[in-house]
């Protein structure tokens, strides 16, 4: 018998979320959630409107202390599990383990999240520095390494050598992303004057100048017509394979999330209702009763009603505006 594929996200985790739960009051928003990202995967997050998503972001990157739950982040290879265990035991947030280091991001706040595990996002309302131009945009997310090449400060005042080498190392990494995201012509515009998915694709070129390990995107697809949606699936799969960064995206175009992921998760009110590979979570009934407000065993009978297999149908909605690509 053949031995199935080996998934990254059951053999090389850069991040796990375990066992998460987060309260507002009396209300349950996310409800003992675990899952695992993929080291250099695409996994995007999905559900209906008002299913948790956000908040398990919002919980990953530190703008939430979760009421319950550990969230790992790992830099080096494997699962490093006794490593994880006996950091959980000293109450720290991350070890000094050179390359390998691991992160209890629940314990870190947002900042330390960004800068030490690596842990980049761009947001569902986009949120760039309108009045500074694309490229100053860039610099900025560049602003600790150039903090410590100035020794802050000083040697910016100064213009010493070391701060010089840096700076132009910031501007040549900043206009290697502009040139990716297709924006050099616009280096010198300000952000705000970018149509609107240019100022999306310039969101993930900032977080990317930032050099994550893990990009967490939230809706990058919205409101993006159809050529806008082709360049940033094609943006995402570049990221992804020349530069191994792994990306965590919550989605609701299933055009993009079925063309360009290795792995989806699906949450209904709060849990988990699927994982797996984008085939296995499309054809899943579970989903589709998700998808379409009715139980589990009523989706033969809608099928019946429609006349159509709603199995294969629970990427229509989003697919209606692209064409019908799947
Ligand atoms: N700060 C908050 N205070 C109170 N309730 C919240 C807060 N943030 C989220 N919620 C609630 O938690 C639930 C999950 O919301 P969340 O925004 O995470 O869902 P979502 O899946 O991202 O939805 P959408 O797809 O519409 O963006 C909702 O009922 C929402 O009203």
């Amino acid at each position: 018998m053949k031995t199935p594929p080996a998934h990254n996200w059951d053999n090389n985790v850069v991040l796990s979320v375990e066992h998460l739960t987060m309260r507002f009051g009396g209300l349950v928003a996310v409800n003992d959630l675990s899952f695992n990202v993929g080291r250099g995967d695409i996994t995007a997050l999905i559900g209906p409107n008002g299913a948790g998503k956000t908040t398990v972001f919002n919980c990953v990157t530190g703008f939430y202390k979760p009421t319950e739950g550990r969230i790992v982040m790992r830099h080096g290879e494997g699962f490093q599990s006794d490593k994880i265990e006996a950091l959980t035991r000293t109450g720290r947030q991350f070890n000094d383990d050179g390359d390998n280091r691991v992160f209890l991001l629940e314990r870190m706040p947002d900042f330390e999240i960004s800068k030490r595990a690596k842990v980049a996002r761009t947001f569902q309302n986009i949120r760039l520095f309108g009045g500074m131009t694309a490229l100053e945009n860039l610099l900025v997310a560049q602003h600790n390494p150039l903090m410590i090449a100035s020794m802050m400060t000083i040697g910016g005042i100064f213009n010493l050598p070391g701060y010089q080498k840096a700076r132009s190392e910031a501007i040549d990494f900043a206009a290697y992303w502009l040139e990716k995201t297709g924006l050099i012509e616009r280096a010198d515009d300000p952000a705000a004057d970018l149509p609107y998915g240019d100022q999306r694709r310039l969101e993930i070129a900032r977080a990317m100048c930032t050099r994550p390990h893990l990009l967490c995107l939230d809706e990058p697809a919205a409101g993006l017509n159809p050529r806008e949606s082709t360049e940033l699936n094609n943006l995402l799969q570049y990221i992804r394979k020349e530069h191994g960064t792994s990306i965590l995206l919550i989605e609701h175009d299933m055009g993009v999330v079925m063309e360009i992921s290795d792995h989806v998760v699906v949450l209904d009110y709060g849990q988990k209702i699927s994982d797996g590979s984008a085939d296995t979570v499309k054809n899943d009934p579970k989903v589709i009763s998700a998808y379409l407000g009715v139980d589990e065993d009523e989706v033969a009978a809608v099928e019946e009603e429609i006349d159509m297999p709603v199995r294969h149908a629970a990427n229509t909605p989003a697919d209606t505006d692209k064409g019908g690509q799947s």
